[in-house]
């Protein structure tokens, strides 16, 4: 990996690009409240934070990101529409592989508008796109939102609903509920023996676990129901199946997709979205038949994602991570806004990432 100075130096240099697109900079402090904003981060994120406590301000992280910090600060006082930008490092613990940097610079752009939000969406891409513009790279993208509504367009239970939808993010826990909804997979043993108890908390063995004698009957009571819901139709998990299959170049995705939602209605309106912004990318001139869009992209990504999501990579250089990632993040907008929101999408380019494109590393 290149030096520090270097690092610094080609960050500095993107950052000005981002200010010359308009963006306001924004700082945030490195240490951040690790109880508010932690979670907003997901699974993978929240194992991977370094986290420490403080006797005055409760736990703090070193940040994982800035997307989440320049929401907050931008939800307590930003005029809209806004665009930022930042470069610094963040933390990640690396867990299993040593080789990979568990601090490394980013440089960002956040746009706030509620205008066009294709439009918005194709200005971000357009600007990581012309900032890697020298360098042999391929983008992969997706839509969070279209995952989010083919599953809750499913006929089941609400409850089955908000279980895949948090799933969405670990696809193997996602498939395995799928095939237990869909009786693909019967019910486990043991939970089956449970639910078959007359009086399952009158065992005589007391209570010292965290949760509740209440808690407990009531999740027992919500297992029951599940049991008793009607399987999720075989069309329907083909249909989300087809979904999670599509990958192909945004023109022809969008084909397959129509097709799609024509026996998924409940997508429509998301397939409509990704018209607008694949119409928007093409006004800004970017060759939209040499982009992928694949179904299943993004959902190993930060959880605050319900949207366009991207990413820009080497082909046949597995040992660097993607040079450019992002996305769109409506509802931490809302989270974080205290009754407010706003259509928000941002990316970060990784300088030394870039460096070692450039040969420069
Ligand atoms: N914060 C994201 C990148 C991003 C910026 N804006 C939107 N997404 C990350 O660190 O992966």
């Amino acid at each position: 990996m290149p030096q520090k100075a270097l690092i610094r130096a080609r960050a500095a240099e993107l950052r000005a690009t981002f200010e010359a697109a308009g963006a306001t900079v924004a700082e945030t402090p490195l240490l951040q409240p690790a109880e508010v904003l932690l979670d907003l981060y997901g699974e993978d994120i929240r194992a991977r934070a370094y986290v420490t406590s403080d006797s005055l301000l409760g736990e703090q992280m070193l940040r994982p990101d800035f997307t989440v910090p320049v929401v907050q600060m931008h939800m307590q006082h930003g005029a809209e529409p806004a665009r930022y930008t930042y470069a610094g490092e963040v933390f990640r613990r690396q867990d299993a592989d040593t080789s990979r940097a568990n601090e490394y610079t980013q440089v960002g752009y956040e746009v706030f508008d509620r205008d066009n939000p294709a439009a918005a969406d194709a200005e971000v891409f357009g600007l990581i796109h012309v900032a890697l513009a020298d360098v042999d790279v391929r983008a992969s993208t997706g839509d969070i939102g279209l995952l989010m509504a083919a599953v809750q367009g499913l006929e089941t239970t609400d409850r089955r609903k908000e279980a895949l939808k948090r799933h969405i993010w670990r696809p193997r826990r996602f498939r395995a509920l799928l095939d237990r909804y869909s009786g693909r997979m019967t019910v486990p043993q043991s939970r089956q023996a449970l639910l078959d108890m007359d009086a399952p908390l009158q065992t005589g063995v007391p209570f010292i676990g965290l949760r509740s004698p209440d808690e407990i009957s009531e999740r027992i009571e919500a297992l029951r129901e599940d049991v008793n819901a009607a399987p999720i139709s075989s069309v329907q998990v083909e249909l989300l199946d087809a979904l999670l299959d599509v990958r192909e170049t945004l023109p022809f995705a969008l084909e397959r997709l129509r097709d799609i939602a024509v026996d998924m209605p409940a997508i429509t309106h998301a397939v409509f979205s990704l018209r607008e912004r694949i119409d928007a990318m093409d006004a800004k001139g970017i060759d939209v038949g040499a982009i992928e869009f694949e179904g299943s992209y993004g959902r190993t990504n930060m959880e605050y994602y319900d949207g366009f999501v991207f990413e820009f990579h080497a082909e046949g250089r597995a040992d660097l991570p993607a040079v450019a990632t992002g996305g769109r993040y409506d509802a931490l907008t809302r989270v974080l806004g205290g009754g407010n929101e706003i259509p928000a999408v941002g990316a970060v380019i990784r300088p030394e990432v870039l460096l070692a494109l450039e040969g420069q590393a």
